[in-house]
């Protein structure tokens, strides 16, 4: 998965996602794409740590595909170079149309797990540049620059793995939403509402850690993953950008106006099975902040 970790939106005006010229001589890192298979379009960082491609939940990358072994491959650093070995798995691991053990990797190899077909990029290729920012645009929501839902839920997805793995792992989600956003747009019309939408976009970006995820998963409503973090220390950040939003002043056209939101916020716990119940818990919370009187965290 992407190790990027920029939350910062634009500044201003339309989102400028990508696009940020690269030098041609400017290196990158090495990566692997998925060009054919369930993920089609993903890339893959291997950095310095061992990782581990396979169908289990708690593989570094998944593959959900019954014909891929629990823990299939793994890639690996070794003497400056990257190395691709197999985990004894059952259709084996083929690289370039070669039944492989343990290879090192060069640019542009085709490693083929079963039906998924991954293209090694090395550092340095100008084609990892673009990958990297094809990737970009797949994982960010374009009217704030933040991440987007689809990515939200493959971090939580990563998140749950980890807690499952293991025990005292601290995972906390936080849904905001903003409060009567439907009279503002009413009031003021879409554009000011986007306007909006990016301010708060800034407003919380600034208040997260690199760790953290901040991503936008609907309208008028942003996902906080906290990584590492207990209920209290949530709840405090949470309150903290609840607190600036209010402090807040938003231009809706000549008029200067206050906006508040609502948060709900919630832990995982042992026990739960899927994102869904941690999403369903932050929402209900949410529904108790709107329910007794918005602008307030529960
Ligand atoms: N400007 C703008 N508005 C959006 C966007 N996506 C959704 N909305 C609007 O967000 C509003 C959400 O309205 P509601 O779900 O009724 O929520 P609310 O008015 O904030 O009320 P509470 O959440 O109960 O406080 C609707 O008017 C949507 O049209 C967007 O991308 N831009």
């Amino acid at each position: 998965m992407s190790k990027d970790s920029h939350q910062q939106p634009p500044t201003d005006g339309e989102t400028v996602l990508l696009g940020t010229a690269r030098a041609s001589d400017e290196r990158h890192e090495a990566c692997l794409v998925i060009i054919r298979g369930a993920r089609l379009g993903s890339r893959i960082v291997p950095g310095r740590e061992p990782l581990i491609i396979g169908r289990a939940v708690d593989a570094d990358f998944q593959i959900s595909e019954r014909s891929i072994s629990r823990q299939h491959c793994r890639v690996f650093l070794e003497d400056g170079r990257y190395w691709i070995e197999d985990l004894g798995s059952t259709n084996h691991t083929w690289l370039n149309d070669e039944m492989i053990e343990r290879s090192p990797l060069r640019d542009g190899d085709l490693i083929r797990i079963s039906q998924t077909v991954l293209k090694f990029v090395d550092e340095g290729n100008i084609e990892a540049g673009y990958h990297s920012e094809l990737h970009e645009s797949t994982i960010r929501d374009t009217l704030t620059g933040l991440y987007n839902r689809r990515h939200a839920m493959a971090v939580l997805e990563k998140e749950l793995a980890r807690a499952r793995r293991d025990e005292g792992y601290a995972l906390a989600l936080v849904i905001l939403d903003l409060d009567f956003f439907k009279d503002i747009n009413d009031e003021h019309g879409h554009l000011a509402g986007d306007g909006v939408l990016r301010q708060l976009s800034r407003i919380a970006a600034d208040r997260v850690r690199a760790s953290d995820t901040l991503a936008r998963i609907g309208g008028e409503e942003f996902a906080l993953i906290l990584p590492d973090t207990r209920r209290e220390e949530a709840w405090q950040l949470a309150e903290s950008i609840r607190e600036s939003v209010e402090c807040e002043t938003f231009r809706l056209g000549d008029e200067e106006h206050s906006i508040t939101l609502s948060a709900g916020v919630a832990t995982w716990q042992p026990g739960m099975e899927s994102i869904s119940e941690l999403l369903k818990a932050a929402d209900a919370q949410l529904y108790e902040a709107k329910t007794s009187g918005r602008n307030r965290v529960c």
